[in-house]
């Protein structure tokens, strides 16, 4: 794929240790192809790590991918130097009056807050709003799912009795469906979070469809049938080492967390655990690529529709 870094962002060594093919801005800019423009929200607080996971889902197609970072304006984060954030970012201000073929909302670990607890709810909501006349197709993740099936459609998020983490397996339900294409009939993807929605709330809504599920896992994979809104409520482009890291994270808060499911081998929590989600990473996000986002969005960006 190409994708166009900006020449210092971290992710650029990564990838490229990956052999991902990278463009840099002039070289990009010497290309006579108008490249995607994907806007990507990113609410997680170790942002370097969702940047590197996300250009690198997202750069499996020859299409040209250009990648703009948006922050919020209304929350400071804690956890990712503000540094970054003003050399890599941009606000809502900077980019409102554009288009976007495409837009993803990362997860959060607020999930145990109401969303109107959320300081930066206000911005979310009209950032949400905003992505149903701006942006050609909208891939929601983790928190960000549930937060968008909320906004939209007023489907509540509940309490999961305990934290779910792990690996787990889903069924594909419609394989006609081009989001689906080439995952296999059963998959692995990880997940990782405290609340859930449910599928008969989202049954209530026929504009809605359920893709994948998971008998252990609940709802992951969650469409309108326009093809507009994409809600993905597990982890598919988590590193190999994430949920070890959110692990240990927690045995180090002494909360005393569950070792993550059918995660490392022999349930050994000091081993490398292996990589079983990549493809389906891969997949799903070259899939939207292609069929929800090339396929649909218009060749001139700005024209009226
Ligand atoms: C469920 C999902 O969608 S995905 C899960 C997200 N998981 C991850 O990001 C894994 C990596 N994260 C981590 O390991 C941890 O979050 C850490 C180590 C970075 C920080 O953990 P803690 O010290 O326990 O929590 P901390 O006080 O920093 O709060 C976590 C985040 O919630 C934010 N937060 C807390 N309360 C609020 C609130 N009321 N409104 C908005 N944001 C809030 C914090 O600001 C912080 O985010 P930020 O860094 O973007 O500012
Ligand atoms: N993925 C999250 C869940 C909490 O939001 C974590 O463990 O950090």
């Amino acid at each position: 794929m190409p994708i166009k870094v900006q020449r210092d962002l971290p992710a650029k060594a990564i990838l490229e240790e990956e052999n991902i093919f990278i463009m840099d801005e002039d070289r990009a800019m010497s290309q006579d192809i108008r490249p995607l423009e994907i806007l990507i929200l990113n609410l997680m607080p170790l942002k370097e790590e969702t940047e590197t996971q996300l250009m690198r889902a997202l750069s499996n197609t020859p299409l040209q991918v250009d990648c703009t970072f948006l922050m919020l304006s209304t929350h400071v984060s804690k956890n990712t130097s503000a540094s970054h954030l003003n050399k890599f970012y941009v606000t809502f201000d900077d980019i409102k009056k554009k288009k976007f073929d495409g837009m993803i909302i990362t997860g959060a670990p607020v999930e145990n807050l109401e969303y109107e607890e959320v300081n930066y709810w206000p911005e979310l909501s009209m950032m949400m709003e905003w992505s149903k006349t701006h942006v050609t197709s909208t891939i929601h993740i983790c928190w960000g799912a549930q937060a968008g099936l909320y906004y939209h459609y007023g489907i509540p998020k509940y309490p999961m009795k305990k934290k779910l983490s792990g690996i787990y397996n889903h069924r594909v339900l419609d394989r006609k469906v081009p989001l689906v294409r080439s995952l296999n009939d059963f998959f692995l993807a990880p997940h990782s979070r405290y609340t859930e929605v449910r599928k008969e709330d989202i049954l209530k809504h026929p504009e809605l469809a359920i893709l994948a599920q998971s008998d252990e896992a609940g709802v992951f994979l969650v469409m309108s049938r326009d093809g507009r809104q994409i809600f993905v409520q597990g982890h598919p482009e988590y590193d190999r080492m994430t949920l070890n890291n959110e692990y240990h994270r927690d045995l180090n808060k002494g909360l005393n967390p569950e070792v993550p499911y059918n995660y490392y081998e022999d349930n050994d929590p000091f081993s490398a655990p292996p990589l079983t989600w990549r493809n389906t990473s891969n997949t799903l996000y070259t899939n939207w690529l292609n069929y929800y986002v090339y396929q649909v969005t218009p060749y001139l960006l700005d024209a009226e529709e």
